[in-house]
């Protein structure tokens, strides 16, 4: 280090050490206060009731008492937020402590003699006095510059209008435990040297932020406003979750005033996965969005009365199955089912079941019919057929609940309900004679206490005996949405693919049994909103949907309609659409499903997870992959080893030892199917310490980790291992293929038992290591 750059260093170690004095002081600050507040918590709920005056003799009396327990309620309330408000500030002081900024830009604003010098990080932190900014946060108007400009001209905007000027110098830090590891002042791009750094680090099993190394067209993406959907197509490992979780960051800053996290909700594809992105938030400051897998929404739907497939469950089929004589009807149903084109059918369906056709159920009571379908039905068609079928629906309900209500009156002196009070609990009779009591006070009545009595029970009874029917009735489950849809699926229809009979055969055995296949979940619900109405949600304002490419134009269409209020965020890259690669079904990245004006797209081509060389390979296995540009990160190239069943297990360990010896933490063995998974599992486990990841694993530690391919997506690991490449040899499973390979950050081995996988057939062989072992 030359003598400038060590004054550079001193100058700006001095500058740290008076912030993290600041910081501290301010920390202090806060800690009193905090005391304060929390003895005023513990204050008001021990004297809670004391400060309350309670009088409930009189209607005025009782009002006052509410109104005064609510006063107290609120300056209780008041407290607690104050006090959450403390302990958030306080973390996000402690992390400005430990590290204060990670760049600096000087900024010499057009017209102005000063240049200002702009230090940045995960929050802003302003002096004493309250009139520097000793740091900005990354997501202050002024921060754009670090991200969009190299020094020289820049320009921003701010809610006043649009500032240019020059900057003078750009400077990055890393900065940990108050102290500067690394100071690089940049040119080009954010700092390559720190992005080296960054990236050379051993993969996490949480996902980290990337503040401190945004690029340019990831900024783009974090702070654009403007679209209701916005679409990233970016190839694996270009950041598309880091943008999407850094952008919800910037939302909740910029939005500040109304936007909270828990109007944010992203949906992502699996336990794991919502695990494995959880800390990025809470490590920025912010609290979590709302997380969910699009399975726990339908389960959620329909889980109470259906077995529902998960996709996992439909892609062991996928892979499992290809043998199986119905395998090509049900990829052509999957196909089918996943268009706009079936969503239409269901629509049109729809619309006749407004005239006629509906089904229902009998409304039953100890084997007695009570109301008859047949009743509910022709109750449902004199309503006037221009009124809505969820409207109309929720007229039936009323007259059900009528109805019922009569049965009711009518069961309280059947002999069973007599039978049935001599079951009852003590405490039922103890409140049925309260209850008496209260009532004597009000009416002259003079009937017999012991009839009064009997007859009260006996309503108390029916009551509790009907309590499933009203349910149902609320929850129209009288409207029999099963076979509703069987009768759908059963129709004659023109213009329908040429294995619908037996698609729809397929469908109807599944059906019948309560097994509701995964590419029907969408369709069975749409069609039961259609029928049943549903609300929309309006407390969420914006959605993210990972992997996107995972999700048909009918689940993407269905999703808009369920947050007809939300903008949207959708991250994915056409090259891991693992699923439609095996069925060849349209996904909601296929273009012809956006074609409004408020959409806007974005492509990002460069990655950054893997190194050099891994790129240079995993490119080569997917079309157009030469626009795929690497990050500059040298490692090895992937070695296949060519070996025997025999040899696989033993020749597995020994490479999961070598791993381990060269530092990397974090090895993920992934198999193509989870039957493979636990087999090697099973055999490896005896031999090493290892982990087993199946659908319902919702984290994963370091170490070795067995995978089955299609949940490893999404995730990183420091090597991966592919158990036996040679069994990838469908082209349908070239992007499986592909996403598995690109889940390597440093490493990756292809195990092959039957020569090297047809997949890479034709790739520039220079780009990969070949060896025997036996
Ligand atoms: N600007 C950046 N600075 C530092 N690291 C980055 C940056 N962009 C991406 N990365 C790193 O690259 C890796 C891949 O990022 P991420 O998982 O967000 O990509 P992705 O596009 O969602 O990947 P995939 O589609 O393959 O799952 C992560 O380790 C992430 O931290």
């Amino acid at each position: 280090m030359s003598d400038i750059q060590n004054k550079d260093w001193l100058l700006e170690q001095n500058r740290v050490n008076r912030v993290v004095k600041e910081i501290d002081k301010k920390i202090n600050e806060l800690k009193s206060n905090r005391k304060k507040v929390t003895s005023d918590v513990l204050e008001i709920r021990k004297t809670f009731w004391e400060d309350v005056t309670v009088n409930l003799d009189e209607p005025d009396d009782v009002i006052e008492t509410a109104a005064s327990i609510k006063q107290q309620a609120e300056l209780l309330s008041e407290r607690e937020r104050t006090d959450h408000q403390l302990v958030k500030q306080l973390k996000t002081l402690e992390r400005l402590k430990y590290s204060p900024y990670f760049g600096r830009i000087d900024f010499l604003e057009e017209g102005e003699s000063t240049t200002e010098q702009v230090y940045l990080g995960i929050a802003s932190f302003i002096d004493e006095k309250n009139e520097d900014f000793l740091i900005y946060d990354w997501r202050a108007p002024i921060s754009n510059l670090y991200y969009d400009y190299s020094p020289g001209h820049a320009e921003y905007q701010t809610p006043e209008g649009k500032i240019s000027g020059e900057i003078q110098l750009k400077r990055q830090f890393i900065i940990k435990s108050s102290e500067i590891q690394g100071m690089f002042d940049t040119g080009v791009t954010i700092g390559d040297e720190m992005l080296q750094e960054v990236l050379g680090n051993n993969a996490s099993t949480q996902m980290k932020n990337i503040v401190a190394t945004i690029q340019r067209e990831q900024n783009a993406i974090i702070r654009n406003e403007n679209s209701r959907l916005l679409i990233v197509q970016g190839v694996a490992g270009s950041g598309k979750t880091s943008a999407a979780l850094q952008r919800v960051a910037y939302l909740l800053y910029r939005y500040r005033g109304s936007l909270k996290s828990e109007n944010i909700l992203l949906f992502s594809p699996n336990p794991l996965f919502n695990s494995y992105v959880a800390t990025v938030l809470p490590e920025l400051g912010e609290e979590n969005m709302q997380q969910s897998t699009f399975q726990e929404y339908l389960s959620l739907r329909l889980g109470r009365e259906f077995d529902i497939e998960d996709p996992f469950r439909q892609m062991e089929y996928l892979l499992n199955s290809v043998e199986d004589t119905d395998y090509r009807v049900r990829v052509n149903g999957i196909r089918f089912k996943a268009s706009l084109e079936y969503k239409n059918l269901i629509d049109e369906y729809a619309q006749q079941l407004s005239e006629s056709g509906l089904i229902f159920k009998d409304i039953t009571f100890r084997g007695n019919v009570l109301i008859s379908k047949n009743e509910i039905y022709d109750y449902f068609y004199q309503l006037e057929h221009h009124y809505s079928i969820p409207n109309r629906m929720q007229l039936v309900q009323e007259w059900l609940r009528k109805e019922l209500k009569k049965w009711v009156k009518r069961e309280r002196s059947r002999s069973w309900v007599e039978d049935e009070i001599q079951y009852l609990e003590k405490e039922d009779y103890l409140e049925a004679y309260k209850m008496l009591q209260k009532k004597e006070r009000f009416t002259e009545n003079t009937f017999d206490d012991f009839e009064r009595e009997q007859k009260y029970l006996a309503e108390l009874v029916v009551k509790e005996k009907f309590k499933p029917l009203f349910a149902m009735v609320k929850s129209l489950r009288f409207v029999n949405m099963k076979q509703v849809y069987l009768q759908f699926l059963e129709k004659e229809r023109k213009n329908l693919p040429n294995e619908w009979n037996q698609i729809s055969k397929m469908t109807i055995e599944q059906i019948k049994e309560n097994v509701i296949p995964y590419e029907d979940a969408v369709p069975f619900v749409y069609l039961q909103d259609l029928i049943k109405g549903r609300k929309s949600n309006t407390a969420i304002r914006h959605i993210f949907i990972d992997e996107a490419q995972d999700y048909t134009p009918f689940q993407f269409s269905y999703i808009q309609s369920l947050f007809p209020y939300s903008k949207m965020t959708l991250l994915g890259d056409f090259n891991q659409a693992i699923f439609s690669g095996v069925t060849g079904a349209d996904t909601v990245l296929s273009n012809f499903a956006f074609k409004k004006s408020d959409v806007e797209t974005f492509v990002l081509t460069k990655t950054y997870r893997s190194t050099k060389e891994i790129v240079e390979f995993t490119r080569e296995l997917i079309e157009y992959g030469k626009n795929i540009e690497p990050f500059n990160r040298s490692g090895k190239k992937p070695e296949v080893i060519l070996t025997d069943h025999q040899s696989l297990d033993g020749l597995t360990i020994d490479k999961v030892r070598e791993l381990k010896n060269s530092g990397h933490q974090t090895i993920a063995i992934i198999c193509r199917t989870e039957e493979e998974s636990k087999q090697v599992f099973h055999s490896l486990k005896q031999k090493m310490p290892m982990n087993f990841i199946d659908k319902g694993t919702t984290n994963y530690e370091k170490g070795v980790s067995v995978i089955p391919s299609y949940l490893a997506k999404g995730i990183e690991f420091d090597a991966v291992i592919l158990y036996d490449s040679s069994l990838y040899t469908s082209e349908s499973e070239r992007k499986l293929f592909y996403t598995v390979c690109t889940r390597a950050m440093h490493e990756l081995t292809l195990f092959a038992t039957n020569g090297c996988s047809p997949l890479m057939k034709g790739i520039n062989a220079s780009t990969y290591e070949v060896v025997h072992r036996m």
